[in-house]
């Protein structure tokens, strides 16, 4: 629908004032009307009193006649004096033989009136046939020298439809200034309230270009984040983001780690540095407590986790969930009034975005651990073993130091299922993998080759320092109590390979068949034995 304007908006509206003006006027110019009869009525009944007061004190039947005269002259109105039958003896307006020789006005109707009851008042409007105009008659008894007359005082309509034009002039001149006072207030409120409206569909138009521009800014960052293969990826996207997206806002990242229930912030932006790395529980902070965004305003209660910013005036917290699980918090805090209130939906939409982003990380880093490591016994499994050679091979040429390859087999394996059967078989191999890991240090490599075969990468390791550690395992193998379904298994042995990467002539091809070969000959000689690659060559 087209938009109307501001004098088509107040048409309607004036028009119908304008016809309330013209039908209030005609009522109120009856109003006047019946206001100037009425006071002109009561105007000239005073003066009928006075008249007869006047005249009852001082007029005698000699005098009448002279005073009703002076009386008509200080008026300005017609006096005229009848007796009871009707008989006219005295008329201010006509000479005295005029006045006789009028026609008995015992029939005019305020006359009439009060010779029947000489206590009321005759009042008449009507013309005058002797004057040829119309009169207000008002008509009285009074008592002169012990006989009964009447008095009559008549006055031309025509000075009450003066006075009537006079108050219709003033009030069409104030109804016309009242008129063109609500007309002009109109328009002027008119005008200003389509100025509100054009102001309003402005800011709307604003917000909803700000709002446009949020949300494609929002799909930008989604597919950044999407397109996110690591976490230190992820972080970087996520900080520029929002320094760019929310500038007066401060805030920072923290992960979920549930092998330690903890949450540990890995990224911060626009705060100080002691924020990253800052660790704290699922009961700090409210967010996390109630499973929803937290908005804290000023003065309000803020996160125990908050340490650092207990200041800021808001702080928003929102929880990072999927599938039902914290991943982590994102948190927000700023300064300004309102200003996270304010963008709270578009925060809460790049809270989703990073939810799921992370748990896209989460599932790729499932997925990269499984394609990477042996289901049973957690170990990395071969085909890390092919990557992790070519990464400890090329520091080993490069710092000219020793890389110890050891390649470890159960001894007797298939009796030992045949005998305890594969789920006794199966423990054992985790009970082993697991003796493995006790004595690696964190540099070192250990692989599930295959079956119940093990290789265990040991960078800067001596051939010395290497039988130490295959003793140690074959110490903690003979030592470890197996307990499997109330049953106490007895100890594997092994057979140990062991190369030396320069020293025996390995090449990065042939590591692993050198410490094979030196693993086979140990079972060759009896098995439950170590066997150093370079010592069968010499
Ligand atoms: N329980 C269990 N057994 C396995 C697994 N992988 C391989 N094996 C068994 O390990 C045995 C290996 O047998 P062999 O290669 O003959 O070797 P061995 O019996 O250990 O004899 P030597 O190596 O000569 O001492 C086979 O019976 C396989 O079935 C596994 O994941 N679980």
């Amino acid at each position: 629908m087209n938009q109307l304007s501001y004098k088509q908006l107040i048409a309607l509206p004036v028009i119908i004032v304008i016809l309330l003006i013209i039908y209030s006027s005609y009522l109120m110019s009856r109003q006047l009307e019946e206001y100037a009869r009425f006071s002109h009525q009561e105007d000239q009944l005073l003066t009928l009193n006075h008249a007869v007061h006047y005249l009852e004190n001082h007029g005698t039947t000699a005098n009448i006649i002279q005073q009703i005269n002076t009386i008509s002259q200080i008026t300005g109105k017609r006096l005229t004096l009848i007796n009871l039958q009707g008989e006219v003896l005295a008329d201010s307006a006509l000479k005295q033989e005029e006045a006789e020789a009028l026609e008995n006005h015992g029939q005019r109707p305020e006359v009439l009136s009060v010779i029947q009851n000489l206590n009321s008042i005759g009042i008449s409007w009507r013309y005058s046939n002797t004057l040829k105009t119309n009169l207000l008659y008002t008509t009285k008894s009074l008592q002169i020298n012990n006989s009964t007359l009447l008095l009559r005082v008549a006055m031309p309509q025509t000075e009450v439809y003066q006075n009537l034009s006079i108050y219709r002039t003033l009030f069409y001149i104030s109804g016309t200034i009242a008129l063109l006072i609500v007309t002009g207030t109109g328009l002027l409120i008119a005008k200003y309230i389509n100025r509100r409206i054009e102001e309003e569909h402005q800011v709307l138009e604003r917000k909803v270009q700000e709002r446009t521009q949020e949300i494609s800014a929002l799909n930008d960052i989604s597919a950044l984040f999407s397109a996110c293969t690591d976490y230190e990826e992820l972080y970087l996207i996520l900080t520029s983001s929002c320094q760019q997206l929310f500038p007066k806002a401060s805030g920072a990242l923290a992960i979920y780690h549930s092998s330690k229930a903890l949450f540990t912030n890995v990224t911060s932006w626009n705060l100080n540095n002691s924020t990253t790395h800052h660790t704290f529980s699922h009961d700090s902070c409210w967010a996390l407590k109630v499973g929803r965004p937290y908005y804290k305003k000023i003065n309000a209660i803020g996160c125990a986790h908050n340490t650092d910013h207990q200041l800021a005036a808001n702080q928003l917290c929102i929880p990072l969930t999927a599938r039902g699980e914290t991943l982590g918090l994102l948190q927000l805090y700023s300064d300004e009034h309102n200003y996270l209130e304010l963008n709270r939906t578009t925060l809460s939409t790049l809270g989703e975005n990073l939810s799921l982003a992370l748990a896209g990380l989460i599932l790729l880093d499932e997925l990269r651990t499984q394609a990477l490591h042996d289901p049973l016994t957690g170990l990395f499994n071969r085909r890390h073993l092919d990557e992790a050679l070519k990464s400890e091979v090329s520091p080993a040429k490069r710092n000219n130091t020793q890389l110890a390859t050891m390649m470890i087999d159960a001894d007797h394996f298939k009796r030992y299922n045949d005998i305890h059967g594969h789920d006794a078989g199966d423990y054992v191999l985790q009970a082993l993998s697991k003796s493995i890991l006790e004595i690696l240090r964190s540099e070192d490599i250990a692989c599930r080759y295959g079956g119940e075969e093990f290789v265990i990468l040991l960078p800067q390791t001596s051939q010395q320092d290497s039988i130490e550690i295959a003793k140690r395992l074959r110490r903690v193998t003979r030592n470890t109590s197996l307990q499997f379904k109330g049953k106490t298994l007895p100890n594997l042995s092994l057979s140990i390979g062991i190369t030396i990467f320069p020293t025996d002539s390995a090449t990065e091809n042939n590591i692993l068949k050198q410490a094979d070969a030196a693993m086979y000959h140990a079972k060759q000689h009896g098995r439950d034995q170590i066997v150093c690659y370079g010592d069968i060559q010499t």
